[in-house]
C-alpha cells in the first residue's frame, strides 16, 4: 500500500513535548505547516504515559487548522513503543513519526504495527542512525509498499552515533544530507531537514536553514516557536521565483513556442523541465496561500 502523501506545504515543522500542555495550546496558534508532539526523546521516561494521553487528547480535541499533526512514536523496542503505535493507530494523527530506524525491516515492522489504522495516516520515519545513513535508498525504497511518505533527518542522534561534532556548518553531515534528499526524491518522499538547536540566534538558524534549502529538503525541523516565521520565509518561494515562474508559463504558452523543448527566457535557455519546476513552485504558492 503506496500511502505516500499529497505534495503540500511542509515548511516548518514544530517539535513540541506532548507533556508540555502549554507548547500544545501555543502551537494551535502559530504559523507552522506541521506540529510534531513528541512522546519521545523531549519526554522524560517517568512522564512518557501521561504524555501519550496528552496527545491522545490534543488530538481528540483538535484545533490545528490546516496544520498536519504527527505524533513521534517511543521506538518499538522500548518498553512505551507498541503501547504508544497501539494507541496511535486508533487515533486521528495525520502521521505516525517513528524514531532511529535503520533498516528496511524497521519499517516493516512499524507498517505491521500500523495495519489497523486508517489508511490516510501516514508513517514518517527519523534518518538518525548510522544504519539509516548507510540504507538511505533501500530505506526509501519501503515507501511504495508501505505508509511511509517522509523523512525527518536527526543530526542531534546521528551525531552522537558518529561521535561527530554538530558544528554550525554541519560539515560531517553534509554528505549524508545530500544522500538522504537524493533517496527520497528517488522513491517521492517529502523530507525535512534537522533541528537546529540554537534557538536563541536567528542568524544562526537562518543560515543552517539557507543550507537545507539549497540542500532541496523541503522545509525544516524546530524546536522553537521563533524559529517558526523565519523558516516559512526560507522555504517559500521569493517573489522574484515566483516572477520567474510566471515568465517561464506564459513564454511556452506563446503560439510560437508550441512544440519546442528548449526557449530563451529573460536571456536564458529554459527547457520543459524548467516548465515542469514552474508549475509545481505556483502550485505550492497556491497551496501556502489556501492556509492562511
Ligand atoms: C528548548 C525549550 C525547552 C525552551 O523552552 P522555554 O525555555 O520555555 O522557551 P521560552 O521561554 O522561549 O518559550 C517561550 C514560549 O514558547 C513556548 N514554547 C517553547 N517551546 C515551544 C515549542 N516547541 N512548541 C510550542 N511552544 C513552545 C513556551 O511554553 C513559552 O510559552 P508562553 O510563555 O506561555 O507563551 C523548548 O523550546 C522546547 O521544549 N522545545 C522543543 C524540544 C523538543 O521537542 N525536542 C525534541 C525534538 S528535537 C529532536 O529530538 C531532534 C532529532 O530527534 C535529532 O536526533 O536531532
Ligand atoms: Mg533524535
Amino acid at each position: 500500500m503506496s500511502a505516500n502523501a499529497p505534495i503540500r506545504p511542509r515548511r516548518s515543522a514544530l517539535y513540541l513535548p506532548a507533556s508540555n500542555a502549554r507548547a500544545i495550546a501555543k502551537a494551535r496558534t502559530l504559523p507552522c505547516d506541521v506540529v510534531v508532539l513528541d512522546l519521545e526523546d523531549a519526554v522524560a521516561p517517568e512522564a512518557k504515559a501521561d504524555a501519550r494521553e496528552a496527545a491522545l487528547a490534543a488530538l481528540d480535541e483538535g484545533g490545528f487548522g490546516a496544520r498536519e499533526v504527527a505524533v513521534r512514536v517511543n521506538g518499538i523496542d522500548t518498553e512505551w513503543g507498541a503501547d504508544d503505535l497501539a494507541a496511535l493507530a486508533a487515533s486521528k494523527a495525520d502521521a505516525v513519526l517513528v524514531p532511529k530506524v535503520s533498516t528496511p525491516l524497521d519499517i516493516g515492522r512499524y507498517e505491521e504495527a500500523l495495519e489497523t489504522a486508517p489508511e490516510a495516516m501516514q508513517l514518517w520515519a527519523m534518518i538518525e542512525t548510522c544504519g539509516a545513513v548507510l540504507n538511505l535508498e533501500p530505506l526509501a525504497a519501503m515507501a511504495a509498499t508501505t505508509r511511509l511518505s517522509l523523512w525527518i533527518m536527526g543530526t542531534n542522534d546521528l551525531a552522537k552515533e558518529m561521535r561527530a561534532r554538530l558544528t554550525p556548518e554541519r560539515t560531517p553531515f553534509l554528505p549524508f544530507m545530500a544522500q538522504a534528499v537524493a533517496a527520497a526524491r528517488l522513491h517521492g518522499l517529502t523530507i525535512l531537514d534537522g533541528v537546529c538547536n540554537e534557538f536563541r540566534d536567528l542568524d544562526v538558524f537562518e543560515a543552517e536553514a539557507r543550507q537545507g534549502l539549497d540542500f532541496g529538503f523541503d522545509g525544516k525541523s524546530l524546536i522553537h516557536p521563533a524559529q517558526v516565521e523565519p523558516c516559512n520565509t526560507v522555504f517559500s518561494p521569493s517573489a522574484e521565483e515566483l516572477a520567474w515562474a510566471e515568465a517561464v508559463i506564459t513564454a511556452f504558452d506563446l503560439p510560437e513556442n508550441a512544440g519546442k523543448g528548449a526557449i530563451r527566457v529573460e536571456g536564458k535557455m529554459t527547457e520543459l523541465l524548467h516548465l515542469e519546476q514552474a508549475r509545481q513552485l505556483l502550485a505550492v504558492t497556491q497551496q501556502i496561500a489556501a492556509m492562511g
